[in-house]
Parts: C-alpha cells; sequence; structure tokens
C-alpha cells in the first residue's frame, strides 16, 4: 500500500496551489500527494509542468480529489447542468492526466455536499448517476485514469452511503476503471463494521480515505485501525491510503466540511506537519501489520 495525504490538511480553500506541498509532503516521508481538481483547469500549462515536474523529482505519485458543484455534474435532472458536468469532466480529467495522475476520487457520481433543502429523489439520481459515469468512464480510460466513487454518509450525500451501495453501482456501471472508494470518516458513520465493509468492496476498491471520526489525523481518535488493516490486507488492497484531515475552521473547505472548532490544539503549522508525520508512522504500523 502507497500512503498519502490531502492537501486540504494545511488549506482553507480548494483552489490553493498544490505546488508548494509538492516537496513538504516527500519530505515528511509520504508517497502520495492527493490534490484538488476542484480548479486544475485554471492552471495555466506552464505551472501543470511545473507540478509534473515537481513531483517526479521528489518520487511522489499525485492523486486527484473532486467533489463537482451543483452547476456542473453528471447526473444532474438538468440537461444543459449534465452537458457542462460532461464538458468540466473531459476537461480536469484531460488536465490531471498531465500530471500523471491516474486516480480521481469523491463524489463524482452526484454534486457535493449536497443541498437538502430540496426533496429528495435517490431513485432518479442513482440511474442519472450510472448513465453519467458510464458515459465519461471510457474517456478517463483513454487517458488512463481510474474514476472512484467515494461512499458518502448520509449528510453529504444520499446515492452511495455504504459498501453494497457502492459495489451494487459499480456493477451497474460494469467499466473496469470505475471502482469503489471507502472513507473510515463516512464508515464510521455508516456501516455495520468497517472490516466487513472493505471486504465487501473487495476488489472493486479503487482508493482509501483515512481520518478518525471527526476528521483528525490517525492515531488521534478511535477508528479500529488493526481491524481496517487486516481487512484491506485480506482483500491484498494495493492502491493509495490516503488521509483526508480536517482540524482548522475558515474558508470554503471549513464551510464545506462543517469544521466549526479547532481540532488542532491551535497548531502552528510546523506542529501540523510533525502531526502529519506521526499519522503516517501510526498508518503504516497499524495497517501493515
Ligand atoms: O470525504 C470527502 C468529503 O467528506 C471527500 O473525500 C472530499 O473532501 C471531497 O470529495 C472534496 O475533494
Ligand atoms: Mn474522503
Amino acid at each position: 500500500m502507497k500512503y498519502g495525504i490531502y492537501y486540504s490538511y494545511w488549506e482553507k480553500e480548494w483552489s490553493a496551489d498544490c505546488l508548494r506541498y509538492v516537496e513538504k509532503v516527500a519530505k515528511l516521508g509520504f508517497d502520495v500527494l492527493e490534490i484538488a481538481a476542484h480548479h486544475v483547469n485554471g492552471y495555466e500549462p506552464r505551472h501543470l509542468d511545473e507540478i509534473h515536474r515537481c513531483a517526479k523529482d521528489n518520487g511522489l505519485i499525485l492523486t486527484a480529489g473532486l467533489g463537482p458543484s451543483k452547476d456542473r455534474y453528471l447526473s444532474s435532472p438538468d440537461a444543459t447542468v449534465r452537458a457542462a458536468g460532461r464538458k468540466f469532466f473531459e476537461e480536469t480529467l484531460t488536465n490531471i492526466a498531465k500530471l500523471d495522475v491516474h486516480v480521481i476520487g469523491g463524489g463524482l457520481y452526484s454534486y457535493w455536499p449536497l443541498d437538502y433543502s430540496e426533496p429528495v429523489d435517490k431513485e432518479g439520481d442513482r440511474a442519472r448517476a450510472v448513465e453519467g459515469i458510464t458515459g465519461i468512464a471510457d474517456f478517463a480510460a483513454n487517458l488512463g485514469i481510474d474514476l472512484c466513487l467515494e461512499v458518502l454518509n448520509r449528510f453529504e450525500n444520499h446515492i452511495l452511503n455504504t459498501a453494497e451501495e457502492g459495489v451494487a453501482f459499480v456493477r451497474d456501471v460494469g467499466k473496469p476503471n470505475v471502482k469503489v472508494m471507502l472513507d473510515t470518516f463516512h464508515m464510521n458513520i455508516e456501516e455495520d463494521s468497517f472490516g466487513g465493509a472493505i471486504r465487501a468492496a473487495g476488489p472493486l476498491l479503487g482508493h482509501f480515505h483515512t481520518g478518525e471520526c471527526n476528521r483528525r489525523v490517525p492515531g488521534k481518535g478511535r477508528i479500529p485501525w488493526r481491524e481496517v488493516g487486516e481487512a484491506l490486507r485480506e482483500i491484498g488492497y494495493e492502491g493509495a491510503v490516503v488521509m483526508e484531515p480536517f482540524v482548522k475552521m475558515g474558508g470554503q473547505i471549513g464551510s464545506d466540511i462543517r469544521v466549526w472548532r479547532d481540532l488542532s490544539n491551535n497548531a502552528d503549522e510546523a506542529q501540523m506537519d510533525r502531526d502529519a508525520k506521526d499519522a503516517l508512522i501510526f498508518s503504516r504500523y497499524m495497517l501493515e501489520g
């Protein structure tokens, strides 16, 4: 397994420039840096080259995370929004391919976070989501990219809340580069068993996020990491384990993630770095067995 971190740990905005995290994260000992794909289309070609080169020089693998926005996503009941979603995905996939990204994960099948002030049509949204993901899968495959559909908790989305629902969805799509993605934070809310959920995903598991129940770094909470590690090893998972901690308030990230208190013990950047490094050592120790 490869170990990574989402740079949103240090940031308040998804649009933050990921370049400054490439060297930092490599130096902390990570194999993988996850970058937000939300704004990659706004990067100049020169900047994409620079990020790509810097990742290569630092021996770092890049993965991408995405929560599509409500005005352009693949399963909207509105055909104009679906078309804008398709265009956005084509551009985004093309740009992340330039960074040698082979995995994109998140609620790709919907928009995020969901607006529950509107009526929920789970059946209709799911059917359109299967169609939308199926429609973009070959485009991603031609760029060598896996689409990893993140199973989210009920407060963030309604289509995929459990590993079982993720597996059924991925089977309905039936494309080899469309996979299930799990996240221990969401699993803690929705799954009866951590190990059971990972085993249910089995060979379809394409990407994995980690975080404690309150999204602090792994090792500072009560997720059963041994059980998680045993199950990941049992299914022969060889993908990335990317920690996705959120500990600071503010900005679009703080608002989307609903961070309303400081969970970092007022850590400065140096302390945040040490916490990330400790969490990496802890994760390797607990998950590798
Ligand atoms: O777990 C998540 C949201 O709660 C997601 O992984 C990301 O934060 C989202 O897709 C944005 O990249
Ligand atoms: Mn996640």
